[in-house]
């Protein structure tokens, strides 16, 4: 009977497939301090710790062609991927990045992705040192992995946040979201008439928060100069709900966070008012910001209360609290997370 059993991917959804395989996964090696879990394993290599992650970019799911310019494509591959080493306190070192492509691509086209692979590994300082190149018949995939470096005493990870700490952002949110969402209207515009330019001059801002996202490394550098350790840490992919609620789980906590508090740029905030969206959704639940979410303890808050470039959003309490959001009206309401559904 149970080898008839089918299961449908959706039943599980992205996070409960991953617990389901990853779940009698064992540890080996002693140099394993940290496997699956986080947004990278972390491994004993002496002195310090080595960090390592991997995500991928594929084709009609992490970008569309028809608007995603090939450096910017590049770019972001290695920008996402050392957002999360960032989101460990680490600084990025290696990465090895794999292409699949499919026979529509010219070399001309390859060079013009590895255009942006290159700028990002100088950007971000980092040393490209393998991959792997394939054929695909269904769309470009690129897939990147990366290490990172940071002291054994400066480590962060989702499970450290403790009751009293301050829940902060790097930078605002929502942007990403709403610059695809101008993006899928101008394509719209564009396929019903082809003479129809698209108009993205009035949204630069948000467009090039989601075509050519930045990995905050700035932050990570910035936190070590005023000598600050976030209690946890995470980055902002799917959203902030989404990413509230793994710190609140991996560290067995409860959060609030105020409404008002969320940072979104004006020019987010416009284009929420012209797609009629509430300016709160594409923050809590839009994603690919890659800002940091972190918290940090109240001793601490004296060191970056006047920083310009930090905002605070809420704070930790128990468990038994949930994750919750005071809304401007006073209202709490539950925090759910209606990050990307990738099934
Ligand atoms: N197929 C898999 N096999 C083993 N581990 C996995 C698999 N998919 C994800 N993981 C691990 O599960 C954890 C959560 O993965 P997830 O992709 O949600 O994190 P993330 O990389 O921070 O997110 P994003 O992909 O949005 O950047 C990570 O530790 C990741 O390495
Ligand atoms: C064409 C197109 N369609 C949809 C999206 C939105 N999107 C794709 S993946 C993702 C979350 C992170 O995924 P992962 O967890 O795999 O890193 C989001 C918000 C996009 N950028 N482009
Ligand atoms: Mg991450």
């Amino acid at each position: 009977m149970s080898e008839n059993k089918r299961t449908e991917v959706d039943q599980l959804g992205e996070f409960g497939l991953i617990e389901r395989i990853t779940k009698d996964v064992e540890i080996n090696h002693k140099s394993t301090v940290k496997g699956i879990g986080d947004d990278a394993a972390v491994i004993d290599c002496g002195d310090d710790y080595m960090v390592v992650s991997t995500d991928m970019l594929l084709e009609g799911i992490h970008f569309d062609l028809s608007f995603m310019p090939l450096q910017h494509l590049g770019y972001k591959a290695i920008a996402v991927n050392v957002s999360d080493i960032a989101a460990m306190n680490a600084l990025p070192e290696q990465v090895t990045v794999s292409i699949a492509i499919t026979n529509r691509f010219s070399v001309e086209a390859i060079d013009m992705i590895y255009q942006g692979i290159k700028a990002a590994c100088k950007n971000y300082n980092v040393d490209l040192v393998g991959g792997d190149t394939t054929s695909s018949r269904s769309g470009l995939v690129i897939s990147v992995s990366v290490t990172g470096r940071v002291a054994k005493d400066k480590i962060v990870y989702r499970s450290g946040a403790k009751k009293g700490d301050i829940l902060c952002l790097s930078g605002d949110i929502g942007g990403a979201y709403m610059g695809l969402q101008v993006l899928l209207r101008e394509k719209k515009v564009y396929e019903s008439n082809p003479e129809m330019q698209p108009k993205l001059d009035d949204y630069e801002y948000i467009v090039g928060r989601q075509l050519r996202p930045e990995a905050r490394t700035d932050v990570i550098h910035d936190l070590r100069e005023i000598g600050i350790v976030p209690t946890s840490m995470i980055d902002v992919s799917d959203g902030v709900a989404s990413e509230i609620m793994h710190i609140c789980k991996a560290s067995g906590v409860g959060a609030a966070i105020y409404e008002q508090k969320l940072p979104v740029d004006q020019r987010t905030f416009d284009a929420c008012h012209e797609f009629k969206i509430p300016s709160v959704t594409p923050g809590l639940n839009g994603g690919e910001d890659y800002e940091l979410l972190f918290t940090i303890d109240q001793e601490d808050f004296k060191k970056v209360e006047k920083n310009p470039n930090i905002y605070f959003i809420g704070y930790i309490d128990e468990a038994e609290s949930g994750a919750r959001m005071v809304t401007v009206g006073d209202q709490i309401v539950p925090i759910s997370a209606q990050g990307f559904k990738h099934f």
